[in-house]
């Protein structure tokens, strides 16, 4: 049985429409007109237990709508949800005992109380009986390094700190499926560091389930094996990160430093037969184009090194930002392949 279950998922939200000018504000006293937004328009997907699977989109894509309703907050309109085999705004005390979230924007602690007090409350709130909350409590403290705040308020914490609390809270009651909504947002990259080696290693010894919607495509990398990418409410990319750099990736461009100058027709007759492209930088620079998955980059260097004279070489990976974003532009991946084999 998979941990979440999505089918034909829709949530239409009605906003209300406001005319222009002062009639038209006076008109809306009377007569509100409205508008219907398909936040999430149909979507279907499966996720298998123990999978960390990544959740991406542009602003507005549908996201955190997603994820409300996977959580219970939101009633979807139409389709089917299951998580952890029940319907998520149904049988609500049951349910939220066996999720985890972490929303970044907002906060699950009590502003004014210690930190140790909020986790005492959320202890009574999901019903963790002493001993466990205990053994789980000491593992997380120590696992994130919180003895020292523990009975700080949390309006005194940091943002990293208060992130560490956050998702220790998120975990207090040993849930099977954690649902983090950017839980890496305005953090510094060592703090980023320590909450993805932490996720990863949940996940590995308790086998926690994890849908994790971000910005940061560091986190998909550190941690995603599975990428589902929304955009306007629709999915248009549900697969592996691997599959997505292969299929779409630009290829790699190398860098060469040399210590003579060398023409361009040089390093072209030098790389003859394959299909590459050379751009010169400088006097002594120049970068070649090596497409994916038609040439090797082996193949490239074995011809350079040995015939000029070479002080440095960098070799620049595929970007998956720079895949993505190509995604977003174009609205769906197979018309971004497109896009991106005719820049090659
Ligand atoms: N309560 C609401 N009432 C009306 N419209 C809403 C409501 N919540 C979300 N929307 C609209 O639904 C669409 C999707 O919003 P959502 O917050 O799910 O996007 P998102 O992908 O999470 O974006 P972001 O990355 O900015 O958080 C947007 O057009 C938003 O304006």
């Amino acid at each position: 049985m998979s941990a979440i279950h999505v089918n034909h998922l829709r949530k239409v939200f009605k906003v209300q429409k406001n005319r222009e000018g002062l009639k038209g504000a006076f008109q809306d006293l009377f007569k509100r007109q409205y508008n219907q937004v398909a936040a999430v328009d149909d979507i279907s997907f499966q996720i298998p237990r123990g999978e960390i699977c990544g959740y991406i989109g542009e602003n507005g894509a549908g996201k955190s709508t997603t994820i409300k309703m996977l959580t219970g907050i939101l009633v979807p309109s139409s389709g089917q949800i299951e998580v952890n085999g029940m319907i998520p705004y149904k049988d609500r005390e049951k349910f939220v005992r066996g999720i985890g979230v972490v929303f970044g924007q907002r906060s699950q602690l009590w502003w004014d109380i210690g930190v140790i007090e909020s986790f005492q409350l959320l202890k009574k709130v999901y019903r963790v009986p002493e001993n466990d909350f205990k053994m789980r409590l000491d593992e997380i403290v120590e696992r994130l390094q919180l003895s020292e705040i523990l009975n700080r308020p949390v309006r005194k914490l940091s943002l990293g700190q208060r992130m560490r609390c956050e998702l220790a809270a998120s975990l207090l009651h040993n849930p099977s499926i954690l649902f983090l909504d950017e839980p890496t947002i305005g953090l510094d990259i060592v703090v980023k560091t320590e909450i993805r080696e932490f996720l990863k290693e949940m996940n590995q010894k308790y086998e926690t389930t994890i849908l994790l919607t971000t910005h940061d495509l560091q986190d998909i990398e550190a941690l995603c094996s599975r990428v589902i990418m929304l955009d306007q409410g629709h999915i248009i990319y549900d697969g592996g990160l691997q599959n997505l750099k292969d299929k779409w990736g630009k290829g790699k461009e190398v860098h060469f430093q040399f210590q003579k100058t060398y023409p361009l027709s040089t390093l072209h007759d030098l790389t003859k037969g394959l299909n590459v492209k050379w751009f010169k930088e400088n006097e002594l620079a120049a970068k070649v184009w090596i497409p994916q998955n038609e040439v090797n980059v082996s193949d490239v260097l074995s011809r350079i090194v040995g015939f000029t004279d070479i002080s440095d070489i960098k070799i620049f990976e595929t970007n998956t930002d720079e895949i993505v974003r190509e995604i977003y532009k174009s609205g769906s991946a197979e018309k971004a392949k497109e896009v991106v084999a005719s820049n090659v």
